[in-house]
């Protein structure tokens, strides 16, 4: 036991004297929701962060308190609706993290939260579009198969669009698709990386079981699937009107967060699924796609292909991009036709 913690000990100093050779700034939009608190937690806790900047509507100055008084190093500054909040909030952020928006509830699909949710999202782009155009900007509000293309859209406007820096996060997809195989193999989740490409809701959520190396058949295959397509919604019904996932998504995003962070800190080979700008789909429609993407430096360093799929996978590619096409086109739309003030 003391042997354990001595060695965590020394990890942890070895993580902060790496971390401090570099100052990073994470700003999270959406600080006080469901996600937003776990994620700032998660995100103080990491050592590779030296300053976090945390703004929502509501609250973020008593979260940052809170997330404050925890003994790591970085400093943390809640920043609520001043109007030259957003500006300091994000002025200087290396990545910026966007929980903002309202959660699915019973019956929903993510489709359903568009009208509330693109005109947050924009607005939240449009002020990181001014005050941090280089910054990686992370999306995890819904429909994130749409406010993708409109936070690109925002940014294109404004003459300042870097494809390599644009993330919707699909990680939790990922992190599903692993435990869930666990759960049927009997193995240990954290060991097992199973490939998920597409976008994220419902059938656009393609996992691809055969490049894991494991084979599943008939109905246990489909109910896999059908799991991991579905696993959003398996939450939303189990916290039957009180929202969606939120612990699993933050560390999920914690997760998306801290592979660009030592990405750009110069460690090699660091890949996570994420939902960017891509030329695998871009002939049927889908200008964003989600694969395998080795991170840098510079935010995208390699989009992966999806590589070889079973013909049970193809069909699932095949329904995923006539759905995804669908979602980003609508988010194109809505971005040219509502730009804002
Ligand atoms: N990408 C993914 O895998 C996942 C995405 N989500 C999505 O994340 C979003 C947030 O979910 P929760 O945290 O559970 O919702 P929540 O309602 O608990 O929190 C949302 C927060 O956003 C804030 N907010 C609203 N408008 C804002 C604005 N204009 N500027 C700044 N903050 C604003 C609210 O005050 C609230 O604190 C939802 O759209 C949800 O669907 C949820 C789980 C997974
Ligand atoms: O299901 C939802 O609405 C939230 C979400 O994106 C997920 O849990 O994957």
């Amino acid at each position: 036991m003391f042997a354990a913690r001595q060695v965590f000990a020394t990890a942890q100093r070895r993580a902060f004297s790496a971390s401090a050779r570099q100052a990073t700034k994470v700003a999270v939009l959406g600080a006080s929701g469901g996600i937003g608190q776990p994620l700032s937690l998660l995100l103080k806790l990491n050592p590779r962060v030296t300053e976090l900047a945390l703004y929502d509507i509501r609250l973020a100055p008593g979260v940052a308190a809170d997330v404050g008084h925890i003994n790591t190093k970085s400093k943390v500054t809640g920043y609520d609706q001043t109007p030259s909040a957003l500006r300091e909030c994000l002025t200087g952020a290396e990545i910026v993290i966007i929980p903002a928006g309202v959660p699915r509830k019973p019956g929903m699909t993510r489709d359903d939260l568009f009208n509330t949710n693109a005109s947050i999202v924009r607005d939240l782009a449009k002020a990181c579009a001014e005050h941090a155009p280089e910054a990686n900007i992370c999306v995890i509000a819904n429909p994130v198969n749409s406010t993708v293309p409109i936070t690109a859209e925002v940014f294109k406007a404004r003459g300042v669009y870097n494809p390599k820096r644009l993330f919707g996060v699909t990680t939790l997809d990922v992190v599903r698709a692993s435990r869930f195989i666990s759960e049927i193999k009997n193995n240990d989740p954290a060991n097992e990386n199973i490939t998920v490409i597409g976008g994220h809701s419902g059938v656009t959520i393609v996992p691809l079981l055969s490049q894991s190396g494991y084979s599943l058949d008939g109905q246990a295959l489909d109910d896999f699937t059908r799991r991991v397509q579905f696993g959003g919604d398996e939450v939303v019904q189990a916290k039957a009107g009180a929202g969606s996932a939120t612990l699993s998504m933050a560390m999920a995003g914690a997760r998306f967060a801290e592979s660009l962070l030592k990405a750009s800190q110069g460690e090699k080979g660091v890949i996570e699924p994420t939902f960017v700008d891509s030329p695998l789909f871009k002939d049927r429609g889908c200008d964003y796609f989600s694969t395998n993407v080795e991170l840098g430096p510079n935010g995208v360093e390699k989009i992966h292909p999806i590589g070889k799929v079973t013909p049970y996978e193809q069909k699932l590619v095949d329904a995923c991009v006539e759905d995804l096409a669908k979602n980003i086109k609508k988010g194109v739309a809505w971005a040219k036709e509502n730009p804002g003030n």
